[in-house]
């Protein structure tokens, strides 16, 4: 089941040189994808090449210059007012950056409870107990509700970003660059802990990354963008066995080969 589908989006930003001269640039040009029930699609490319732009599209953070977006079969490109406040309900980002994407001087609980008390979800007698819940299914220990995010790991904060966009249970969650500033043994447990939720919930990612051995880690299904456009689209293991594009081809060959012993103990376990 189709739950997410672009067509043709397309993003320009206009620039005014130093003498006042009008310059259009094209940072997502006619892009298509669907996102599947409970699948993961990746999103890769060098620095530049429109992920973060598209991601921000599609989460409806910023509006395109062209195109549509469909939810649930239902057009939401240009939605507003209760069909926005539904969206969000059903479609959440986790950041690159968990200590700026946290407000700092908020404990845990209190933004873990906040997407609760914006869509109205779960009685206000039990929301500190739910947040607490949330903190135990991304991995932290509940006892620690009351500390900042300062107090906590990188890694640590992150799982905190997680647990904010699953405290509306939706059905799309948007990774953009959710693991690109850990330590490559952080982004391991962080990527194992998305992956069990989503075997847990059946939710659909859209994971933007520019590291491919990441992405072989995580992604069902690949879209490779370059200069602004897809070029190639497919099944996870075909883009990365017999990739059809020659850009695709160059980035593959940039990225280290991962460790085979810790692949196939991820495997067995999943
Ligand atoms: N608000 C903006 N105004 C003007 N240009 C922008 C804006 N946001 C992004 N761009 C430009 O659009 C292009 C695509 O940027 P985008 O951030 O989507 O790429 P990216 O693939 O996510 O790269 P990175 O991984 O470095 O973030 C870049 O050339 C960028 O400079």
């Amino acid at each position: 089941m189709t739950l997410l589908r672009a067509e043709g989006l397309t993003k320009r930003f206009v620039s005014r040189g130093p003498l006042g001269a009008r310059a259009e640039f094209t940072a997502v040009d006619q892009v298509g994808f669907e996102v599947r029930l409970g699948e993961t699609l990746a999103v890769v490319g060098e620095s530049g090449s429109g992920k973060s732009t598209t991601a921000r599209m599609i989460a409806k953070l910023m509006d395109p210059s062209g195109g549509t977006l469909e939810f649930e079969g239902e057009d939401v490109t240009h939605a507003r007012g209760a069909a926005l406040a539904r969206f969000r309900a059903n479609v959440q980002v986790v950041f690159q950056d968990p200590f700026s994407s946290l407000n700092p001087r908020h404990t845990v609980e209190r933004i873990l409870m906040a997407p609760l008390v914006y869509q109205g979800l779960a009685p206000k007698g039990s929301r500190r107990e739910h947040a607490k819940e949330l903190m135990e299914r991304v991995g932290l220990n509940p006892d620690h509700s009351l500390r900042y995010p300062a107090q906590f790991s990188g890694g640590q904060a992150q799982r905190i970003g997680i647990a904010r966009a699953l405290a509306v249970n939706p059905k799309l969650v948007i990774c953009d660059e959710a693991v690109s500033a850990l330590d490559v043994s952080v982004q391991a447990q962080v990527i194992e802990l998305l992956r069990r939720l989503q075997r847990e919930s059946g939710f659909s990612y859209v994971f933007i990354a520019h590291d491919l051995a990441v992405v072989r880690q995580i992604a069902h299904r690949v879209a490779v963008m370059s200069k602004g456009r897809i070029v190639e689209l497919g099944p996870a293991e075909q883009v990365f066995r017999d990739p059809q594009d020659e850009y695709t081809r160059t980035l593959l060959a940039a990225v280290p080969r991962i460790d085979p012993e810790w692949d196939r103990r991820r495997r067995e376990r999943s």
